[in-house]
Order: C-alpha cells, then sequence, then structure tokens
C-alpha cells in the first residue's frame, strides 16, 4: 500500500516534470531572469544600507544621489525582469492551453472503445478544465517558488558578511524548510488527489442528473437525488479536511518557524549593532534582509498548495491522454467499392466484467450480400455488429473483410469505406450539412438531395428557413426521432460505402419511408455487403441471408425462409 502510494506520488512528479521538460527554452528564461531578481533585489537593502550610513554622516554629496538613483534603478530593474517573466509565463500558459485542447481533440474519436468502455466520455472530458490548474501552478512553480528560493539562498550569503551568526541561522533555515516539505508534501499531494477524484465524482454526478433532468423532474418526491449528492459531497468534504490538515501543519511549522527566526535575528541584530559590531546601517540593511528572506519563505510554503493542484491537475489530464488509442493497421481498404466478402471463423469476444459474450461464431457472407441479424434481446446482434467496424481487436478466432484480417487495416480507411449506424450515434451541434457529410467537401450535393429524396428528408429541409444550413442544436435536441434517424441514414450511405452496417436504422420512421430506403439499399447498392441488426422479419425475408443470434452464438443462418422452416 505505502509503495504503491510512493510510486503513485513518484509518477504525478514525473508527469508534471514531463509537462516542464516540453517547454525547456522558455523555463530557462525563466530562471535566468529569476536569478537576476534575486540579485537585484537584495542590491537594495545594500544601497539603503549606504544610503543610511551617509544620512547618519550628514554627508548630502553627490554620492548619495547617485545611490538613491541606483536603488531606484535597481527597484525599476527588477520590475522589468518580473514582467519578462510574466510574459513568458503567458506565453507558456497560452501553449498549455492549445496543446491540451488539441491533444484532446486528436484523441477523443482515436480512443481504444474497450479502453473507455467503463467511463462516461462527456464526464471524463471534464478533466480539460484542469488546464487552468496546470496554468496556475507552473507560474508558482516556475517564478514564486525559484525566486523565493534564490532570495534565501543570496539573503543568507549577504548575513553571513555580517556575522557568522547568519550562516547558523541559514543552515538552520534550510534544515527546517527541508523537514516541513519532507514530511509534509508526499501526504499533500496524496490528500489533494483524492479532494480532487471526489470533486469529480461530485460534478460528475450533477452532470448526470442534468443529462437525464426530466427523468429527476418527473420523480421529484423521491430525494434519492439529494442522497447521492450528500454522499458525494460528505466524501469531498473529508477529503478536503484531510488536505486542509496537511496545509495546517505546513502553515503552523511556518508560523513557529517565523516567531523564532524573527525573534532570534532582532535579538541578535540589536545585540551586534549595540556592540558596535555593526553600524546601524548594517543593522537596517540586515533587517530588511532578514524580512525579505521571511517574506520569501512564506512565498514558499503558500505555493505549495498551488503546486499540489498542479501535481493534481496534470493527474487528471492524463487520465484523458493515457487512454490507449485504437488499434490501426498499415494496410488501405481498397477495392471495396467492389464489395466486401466476410469471414468470420471461431470469432469469440466479451469485456473484463462479461468475457464471454460472444462465442465460436463463424460465418461467411458474400460480398454484395444483403443479411439481416435477429435475436432476442442481449443475443449479441449489436455487438456483432461492432466487431465489423475494426473498434475491438483482442478478440480470438478471425474477422476477414476480403480474405485480409480486420485489424491489418489502416483505421481511417476501413472507416472511409464503411457506413456505420449503431444505437449510440448522434447528432452533434453543427449544421445539418456537417451532420451529413461530417466534413467530407468531396460528397457532392447531388448526392445529398439523391438521399434526401430516397429518406424522405428533403420534404422536412424545404421547411428550414437555413436548409441545409441549419445549426442543429446539441444531440439534436429540438430534432424528432426520425428527422435524426434520416441524417444518420443519409450520413451513412452518403459517401457510397462498400460495407454498411446498420443497427435498428428504421426503427423511429413509418412503413413509407422504412420502404424507400430497404428499396434502395437492397436493390441500388449492388455492389454493397449490407449488414442489418434488426428484429425485423419482413426486412429479413427480403434479404440474401439471415443469421438468428441467441446468447452471443449463431443458432441458424440462411435464406430466411430456409432458416424460418428449419426452426419451426
Ligand atoms: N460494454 C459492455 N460491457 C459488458 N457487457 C456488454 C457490453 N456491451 C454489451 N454487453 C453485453 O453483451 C450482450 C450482448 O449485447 P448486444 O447489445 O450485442 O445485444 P443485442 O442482441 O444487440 O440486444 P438488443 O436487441 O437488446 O439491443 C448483452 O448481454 C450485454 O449486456
Amino acid at each position: 500500500m505505502g509503495a504503491s502510494a510512493n510510486t503513485g506520488v513518484r509518477k504525478t512528479v514525473m508527469r508534471t516534470l514531463d509537462v516542464i521538460r516540453l517547454k525547456k527554452g522558455e523555463i530557462y528564461s525563466i530562471y535566468f531572469f529569476a536569478s537576476m531578481y534575486g540579485i537585484i533585489q537584495l542590491s537594495i537593502p545594500l544601497g539603503i544600507q549606504m544610503i543610511v550610513n551617509f544620512i547618519q554622516a550628514y554627508t548630502f554629496s553627490t554620492s548619495l544621489w547617485v545611490l538613491i538613483a541606483l536603488v531606484l534603478v535597481g527597484v525599476l530593474f527588477s520590475g522589468a525582469l518580473q514582467v519578462t517573466q510574466m510574459r513568458i509565463i503567458e506565453r507558456i500558459n497560452q501553449k498549455i492551453f492549445s496543446r491540451y485542447a488539441l491533444e484532446f481533440a486528436y484523441r477523443i474519436p482515436r480512443l481504444d472503445v474497450k479502453s473507455v468502455d467503463d467511463y462516461y466520455l462527456p464526464e471524463l472530458v471534464n478533466r480539460f478544465f484542469d488546464t487552468i490548474g496546470v496554468q496556475k501552478g507552473l507560474g508558482k512553480l516556475l517564478i514564486d517558488i525559484p525566486m523565493a528560493s534564490i532570495q534565501i539562498v543570496f539573503g543568507i550569503i549577504l548575513l553571513s558578511f555580517y556575522s557568522s551568526v547568519f550562516i547558523v541561522f541559514g543552515i538552520l533555515l534550510f534544515i527546517i524548510l527541508f523537514f516541513i516539505i519532507y514530511f509534509t508534501s508526499k501526504r499533500g499531494i496524496e490528500t489533494n488527489n483524492e479532494e480532487s477524484n471526489y470533486k469529480y465524482a461530485v460534478a460528475g454526478w450533477l452532470e448526470e442528473m442534468a443529462r437525464a433532468f426530466k427523468t429527476f423532474k418527473l420523480s421529484v418526491d423521491a430525494n434519492m437525488h439529494l442522497k447521492e449528492s450528500d454522499t458525494l459531497v460528505s466524501k469531498y468534504l473529508d477529503a478536503r479536511t484531510s488536505h486542509f490538515k496537511i496545509l495546517l501543519i505546513q502553515y503552523w511549522s511556518l508560523i513557529g518557524f517565523k516567531l523564532i527566526i524573527t525573534a532570534t535575528m532582532l535579538i541578535m541584530g540589536a545585540v551586534l549593532a549595540i556592540n558596535n559590531q555593526i553600524n546601524i546601517g548594517q543593522f537596517v540593511a540586515a533587517e530588511i534582509v532578514i524580512l525579505m528572506i521571511m517574506g520569501s519563505v512564506e512565498k514558499f510554503i503558500f505555493s505549495l498548495d498551488v503546486v499540489y493542484d498542479l501535481f493534481t491537475s496534470v493527474d487528471k489530464l492524463n487520465k484523458v491522454l493515457e487512454k490507449p488509442l485504437e488499434h490501426s493497421g498499415n494496410i488501405p481498404f481498397v477495392g471495396a467499392e467492389n464489395g466486401v466478402e466476410i469471414k468470420l471463423r471461431d470469432l469469440s469476444f466479451g469485456f473484463p466484467a462479461n468475457p464471454k459474450i460472444l462465442h465460436n461464431i463463424s460465418a461467411y457472407i458474400p460480398a454484395g450480400n444483403k443479411v439481416c441479424i435477429v435475436g432476442s434481446e442481449g443475443a449479441g446482434k449489436s455487438l456483432l455488429l461492432r466487431m465489423l467496424t475494426g473498434a475491438y481487436n483482442d478478440y480470438t478466432g478471425s474477422v476477414l473483410l476480403n480474405n485480409v484480417p480486420i485489424n491489418n487495416y489502416d483505421q481511417r480507411s476501413l472507416h472511409q469505406h464503411t457506413g456505420i449506424i449503431l444505437n449510440d450515434q448522434d447528432i452533434f451541434h453543427g449544421t445539418v450539412l456537417n451532420n451529413i457529410t461530417l466534413g467530407n467537401t468531396a460528397i457532392s450535393l447531388q448526392e445529398i438531395t439523391k438521399l434526401a429524396a430516397i429518406t424522405q428528408f428533403d420534404e422536412y429541409i424545404s421547411h428550414l428557413k437555413d436548409g441545409y444550413n441549419t445549426v442543429l442544436d446539441v444531440a439534436g435536441k429540438r430534432l424528432s426521432k426520425s428527422a435524426i434517424q434520416k441524417i444518420l441514414i443519409m450520413r451513412a450511405l452518403v459517401h457510397k460505402p462498400g460495407l454498411l452496417l446498420l443497427e435498428n436504422p428504421w426503427s423511429a420512421l413509418n412503413t413509407e419511408n422504412k420502404e424507400s430506403i430497404q428499396q434502395h439499399i437492397l436493390n441500388e447498392l449492388p455492389n454493397a455487403t449490407v449488414i442489418v441488426a434488426a428484429n425485423d422479419t419482413a426486412f429479413a425475408k427480403k434479404c440474401d441471408q439471415v443469421i438468428i443470434m441467441e446468447h452471443g452464438a449463431i443458432r441458424a443462418m440462411g435464406k430466411t425462409n430456409v432458416v424460418l422452416e428449419f426452426l419451426s
């Protein structure tokens, strides 16, 4: 348990370092400017020391004015350095946002379906908001912490010139700081991570309520939604309290530490000054340096919380970025327009929760065949169709398309020649045109209008002021189920695929629409291999073959009439 927690923390820190490493050039310049800033800051008390000495000696010489001017230049210059650092950090922040946004955008459609099977993806993608945590945290990690460290180091070096006692003070300071961080940071990272997990659990649950809000609205008397919220919020508060305890330990150590050091320093400074071991100018300068060191230590400790947030944010973002991408072969799926022949041999497949869903499936579907898969609920019709999309590759047995294992094909090319409708496919926020073509500009308007006539979607479009440019809202909320289904059918057919995999494609359509589409699919696409999973015996009878599934296996397969006769 301890070892695994250690590995977790180490992994978290390494991932954060990886993010920083990506911005190497900028980071070096930030450190350079931080060192310069630290040095210039320390020149200020030295200047003040000299000014005090001049004042004590009642000498108003030009050197005094020059010194004052130098101190002012120091203040201005250190300010300018800070602005430069801020500029660099701003550039890094912009890069971080765009890097994660594009990385998410690239990966989401390519995610391995099985590896995200246990997740609700929109909820998982909430982790994107952690880019803000990375942006904030990097500012602290790259500016505040190095600057504070440099000021502490240089400050102590400077103090040691006044008296060797200050060296002891410096060493003591480092030892105490080291122990505070050593004993609290690991637990700090862990508790922060836990707090964040529950934050996402609460957000996820609220999102789930929003998604199904009509359901919750209808059962308004039940308190189930509040009970679940209450449980998650309590867990979040517990985790947050544990994390705050760690922060409190750090803050209290800091306060105690400050108290002792301030007292010691003031007494020591006063004793040294009274004994004339240092003059008043040196005393004032030493006190300013001590105050600066204390300020830096405070900054250091208070930055830790944000650094924990940074570690956690990087961890959360990686929850999405580390999900494996789909497997893709390198053979282009060419020649599909002339038909796709399918051979399944002893195909078995399942999920970790349910490892033996499909078993020993063998089937032969000649190119251009029209096939209907029927079967009872949960028989495996949908899953068999999904296997033919190439989305899963850890099956046993074989799936051959035109005599090549499906895994060998380049996924993009496979999708270009396949038309797919699965139950979980939907409309997205965009124009009707984009929803049909998915941005494929090679698709002709002629093909779209032809399909609109077949699906009888043209009637619907003619009533829209903006026609094909009408923007559909998220998931086509204001569209009728039949309009959504027609768009999905057009999307599946519009690029003239050689393989059509359709799950319940016309369940929301009226008989006239259905027949028009079936007639097109069965008679006007001679080369296309079409597999439809639907308990639609009337359609099955029109197909070349029917596959009857039961409990994840093929019970019978062949000409519909023959199969039905055999079964009766
Ligand atoms: N992601 C998954 N993880 C675990 N089990 C799954 C998963 N997807 C499907 N199953 C299980 O696989 C079996 C077959 O599911 P499938 O959706 O293929 O059935 P179906 O024949 O299409 O049923 P229906 O007609 O009701 O849609 C079911 O028992 C289902 O619970």
